[in-house]
């Protein structure tokens, strides 16, 4: 009989932490750009705190507030400017004649100085005023100010946003486009990222070689897409015949060469006469994890460790049918590849589930069983209300594909227990791809 999901999962989990160890000295510093996807190696503490100097957040003067107290329309208080700051001015570098003192030796007028937004503030002075809320007198030599300033107005205070020692990046953090903004405005131009995981990935099945029927590969270029989308090296490595003997050399080949870290089949995993996966690994004196999952779609699913010194090669033999391909590397695979890397766990989003209203009599394609884990595609969307509701493609047959043509996400529908599900009429959902980032779709449903 076949084991349960969880038991199946906690088994693809158990490998990977065990690869994991045995890879402990996996890192390498790697630049900011070519980051993405990766996994921070340790944390990274900032060597520096932002803003680095008290700067301007506006374009216009810098004043002493408790000069301006008394402003008023009636009483303006003037300010003489003594000089310009830019961005990128070091500080006491003005750009025009005069000194930077808080007070006119001659007029005893009090002083300001023009300055830019994120240019540095100079000693002396604690605000800016905008230069919208000023109004020039004698040319620009003078200002007038006609309401009081507060203290620190407009004025960004060294360290506010990031403190030197602070953690900017977390071990395990998956590196993402937006951690760029912290990270280089610090300077940081590469950080140390784990090793990333890479995938070799082959098609197989005769009708596919062929290419002359009806049937085209569609696993092979969605797996090495999503493997690639990951941040992942993802080396599809072409469309294998039912021969064993081949399969075999193939398989052996790749493992042997110390390139993969895991290795994905599709097709040749069930009960056909021409389904040589299982015999092939075995034959090859791999450890068989599992061969059958309690799961909907994809219960043929194999998952192996490879014979090999040191760290070993995974092979994941993906059912044929393209649905369950996906569905069984969504849930199987990415996990194994995230643990592998040491990222978080991800965690489902809850979502309203909205039965299609279907038509009378309609008999639904797929139905969740009851004694098994389903993963159904579907559409994730917000209410009017503000609600995260889902509906399940109507479609779910593992060989029809036109669904992924809206789906954004999928649904984990577990075995019906009284515990199991995040709530009354409530079900799991995961982003359709494993970046994490779930497209709502604009549809707005009641
Ligand atoms: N007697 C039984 N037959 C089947 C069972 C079973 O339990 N007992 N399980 C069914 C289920 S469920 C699945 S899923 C499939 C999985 O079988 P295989 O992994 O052996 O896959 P194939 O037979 O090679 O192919 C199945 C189907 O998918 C098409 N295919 C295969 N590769 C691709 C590809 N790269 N791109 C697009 N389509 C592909 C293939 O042409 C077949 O139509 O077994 C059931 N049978
Ligand atoms: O894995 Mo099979 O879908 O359940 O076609």
């Amino acid at each position: 009989m076949a084991i349960s999901y969880s038991a199946g999962l906690a088994k693809v989990l158990d490998a990977a932490q065990q690869q994991r160890s045995s890879r402990q000295d996996w890192k390498s510093r790697v630049r900011l750009q070519d980051a993405i996807g990766g996994t921070a190696a340790q944390d990274v503490l900032s060597p520096k705190s932002l803003p680095e100097h008290d700067t301007s957040a506006m374009d216009g003067y810098a004043v002493r507030s408790q000069a301006t107290a008394t402003a008023s329309p009636n009483t303006p208080v003037m300010f003489m400017v003594t000089g310009t700051i830019a961005a990128g001015d070091d500080p006491g570098e003005t750009r025009s004649a005069g000194a930077v003192t808080e007070q006119d030796s001659t007029s005893g007028l009090h002083t300001c100085v023009e300055i830019m937004t994120g240019a540095r503030f100079p000693n002396g002075y604690d605000a800016c005023v905008k230069v919208e809320d000023t109004m020039p007198v004698d040319g620009q030599t003078g200002i007038l100010i006609t309401k009081p300033v507060p203290p620190n107005a407009n004025r960004r205070v060294a360290g506010s946003d990031i403190l030197r020692g602070n953690v900017v990046m977390r071990q395990g953090d998956t590196i993402q486009p937006s951690h760029l903004l912290p990270l280089a405005s610090l300077g940081m131009d590469a950080i140390p990222l784990r090793q990333r995981p890479c995938v070799g990935i082959w098609s197989t099945g005769k009708e596919i070689v062929k290419g002359n029927g009806s049937t085209r590969d569609a696993n092979g270029p969605y797996l090495t897409a999503a493997v690639r989308d990951m941040g992942l090296q993802a080396d599809f490595l072409g469309v294998l015949d039912d021969e064993p003997a081949s399969l075999h050399a193939h398989v052996e080949a790749a493992a042997a060469s110390g390139q993969f870290d895991v290795l994905l089949t599709t097709g040749g995993v069930s009960r056909g006469r021409f389904d040589h996966v299982l015999a092939v690994v075995d034959e090859m004196g791999a450890e068989t994890i599992f061969h059958g999952l309690s799961i909907r779609p994809g219960h043929p699913v194999l998952f192996a460790m490879l014979p090999g010194e040191g760290a070993k090669t995974a092979l994941f033999g993906l059912p044929g049918n393209p649905g369950a391909a996906a569905a069984c590397f969504r849930f199987l695979t990415v996990p194994y590849l995230k643990e592998l890397q040491g990222q978080a766990r991800e965690l489902p989003v809850a979502a309203k589930l909205r039965r299609q209203p279907g038509t009378p009599g309609e008999k639904r394609t797929c139905s969740v069983k009851p004694d098994r884990d389903c993963f159904q595609h579907g559409i994730l969307s917000v209410s009017a209300a503000g609600q995260l509701m889902v509906e399940a493609s109507a479609e779910q047959s593992p060989f029809k594909l036109s669904p992924f043509k809206t789906a954004n996400c999928w649904i984990h529908f577990q075995p019906e227990s009284p515990e199991s599900g995040p709530g009354p009429g409530l079900v799991e959902c995961y982003p359709i791809s494993p970046t994490g980032a779930v497209l709502l779709s604009p549809r707005l449903q009641n």
